[in-house]
């Protein structure tokens, strides 16, 4: 049962929605003004408020970011009886779930209110995975949450962890997460990049030295292995662990127990071991590169990070995620993010993975400076030019059967007034505004003659809701 709150001056409006959300099993309050409305959030928790814009003591719109920030974080959907398309699709910039045009159809309202509860609940599913401690970890796709459930089997055991996956995808954070959420976790951990381990200290650096074993031990010193006692090594890179140390610390893994250069007793260290590696170890033991039977110890339980673009769902959470964090840092209110955003976004292949993708909305949100919405001309100008390039080249190899008309649509998505220019640049190059409305009806006109207009694969295509999609069209005064 989730917990509803409606701010409308219109009672009979107010009864109908009540009516409705009773017979749906959730539990409605509502509010006639908008100061009633944000003490109702100051006092008690709600999953989702509908909005009206004009109340009797302002616009619904210019109290968004503080509903939205009301202790219970609610989804909001505004109900507008002005059908203002500008108001509405400004509303979604800054993050509100949909918007209904009063007075909306009980099918349509009850779509809107179940999609916006299904949304919440994902969207809290991440914390309530077995209660795991997912600080700094987000993933709502199938994969990730498989991903989590590895973790909440494993952390509590003592058993040794490989992860494997390409450069990016979260190797260490997911290493520090099982960490988090072990036994462990109050105790220390030491991160060993074997990759930066020179072959002449590899085996000080980890087992430690006594006084005087070479030139330049001056004093005792504990390697990393013995400063992880009671807690998890993290053997980063362990494919560029070199053969000679790989034996050694074979025997480590089996004991828990070495001996520090120039030492002649052994020294004991209780941690949990966890590896990482983007390397192919199988293909590393074929060639001769990595001993077999390490990693045979290595694997007693395998977490396998997918790369980004097989997981796209996880992009806009992750990018939120990011950005909140990048304002709340630059003490900035949170942003808006335009569709356009995020479709670029989309788009894109991630071969840097979660990484790249910080990078990139790092770079964005510098070059956004004050502006409380982000576009796609916010992204850095090489990621747009390749996304670009890939839709182009996708919709010539799909279309070729109807390459005609396909090949003029692109044409006409990357060509300016005058001519193709830097790919996406018209030239002279005229004010942003101007420049974001000519091409977002380029896309709108491209997108509906690329699928034959059929709505279904415009609004998948698009990310757009319906009614926002046609909220837009008619802005543009296109038909079709
Ligand atoms: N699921 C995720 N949620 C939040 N942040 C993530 C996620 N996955 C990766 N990151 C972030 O992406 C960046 C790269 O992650 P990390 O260093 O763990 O990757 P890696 O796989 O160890 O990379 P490499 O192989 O290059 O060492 C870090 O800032 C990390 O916090």
């Amino acid at each position: 049962m989730a917990k509803i709150l409606i701010i409308d001056d219109d009672a009979q409006l107010c009864e109908t929605m009540q009516s409705l959300t009773s017979r749906l099993n959730h539990e409605c309050q509502s509010a006639q003004t908008l100061h009633e409305g944000l003490q109702a959030l100051k006092n008690d928790d709600y999953d989702l408020v509908f909005l009206d814009v004009r109340l009797p003591d302002g616009n619904g719109l210019d109290v968004l970011q503080d509903i939205k920030g009301a202790r219970s974080q609610p989804e909001v959907v505004i109900l507008t009886g002005q059908g203002d398309p500008d108001g509405a699709e400004l509303a979604i910039q800054r993050g509100v779930w949909d918007y209904l045009i009063k007075p909306s159809p009980i099918k349509q309202t009850k779509l809107t209110l179940t999609r916006a509860l299904t949304y919440r609940e994902e969207k809290q599913n991440k914390s309530n995975v077995v209660a795991l401690n997912l600080e700094n970890v987000i993933g709502r796709s199938a994969k990730m949450k498989a991903c989590f459930d590895l973790i909440a089997q494993g952390a509590p055991s003592d058993s040794n962890v490989l992860i494997t996956g390409e450069t990016g995808t979260g190797k260490e954070l997911f290493a520090r997460t099982f960490h988090n959420n072990s036994p462990r976790a109050k105790g220390p951990f030491v991160v060993v990049d074997c990759a930066s381990l020179t072959e002449s200290l590899v085996e000080s650096t980890l087992f430690g030295h006594k006084k005087g074993a070479f030139t330049g031990a001056q004093e005792d010193r504990d390697g990393l292995v013995k400063l992880a006692h009671g807690g998890t090594l993290f053997l980063d890179e362990i494919g560029e662990l070199p053969l000679s140390i790989q034996k050694a610390f074979l025997r480590v893994l089996q004991e828990r127990r070495f001996r520090p250069v120039g030492e002649t007793k052994e020294v004991q260290s209780d941690f949990r071991l966890i590896a990482a590696t983007n390397k192919d170890l199988a293909a590393l033991v074929e060639s001769g590169e990595f001993r077999q039977d390490l990693l045979f110890r290595l694997k007693t339980m395998h977490l396998d990070l997918p790369p980004l673009r097989e997981r796209p769902e996880d992009i806009k959470p992750l990018a939120m995620y990011f950005l909140d964090k990048m304002c709340e840092e630059h003490k900035l209110p949170t942003k808006g993010y335009d569709a356009d955003f995020f479709a670029t976004l989309a788009a894109y292949g991630w071969p840097g993975n979660v990484r790249e993708l910080f990078n990139v909305l790092e770079r964005a949100f510098v070059a956004a400076g004050e502006e409380q919405t982000l576009y796609a001309m916010h992204l850095p100008q090489d990621i747009r030019i390749k996304v670009t390039k890939a839709t182009l080249r996708q919709s010539c190899q799909s279309n070729s059967s109807k390459s005609q008309g396909a090949m003029e649509a692109a044409k006409d998505l990357t060509s300016g007034p005058s001519g193709p220019q830097d790919g996406v640049f018209p030239s002279p190059l005229p004010p942003l505004k101007e420049f974001r409305a000519l091409m977002e009806r380029r896309y709108l006109e491209h997108l509906i003659r690329m699928t034959e207009a059929d709505i279904k694969e415009i609004l998948e295509i698009s990310g757009l809701s319906r009614s926002h999609f046609y909220a837009m069209v008619k802005k543009h005064g296109i038909t079709f």
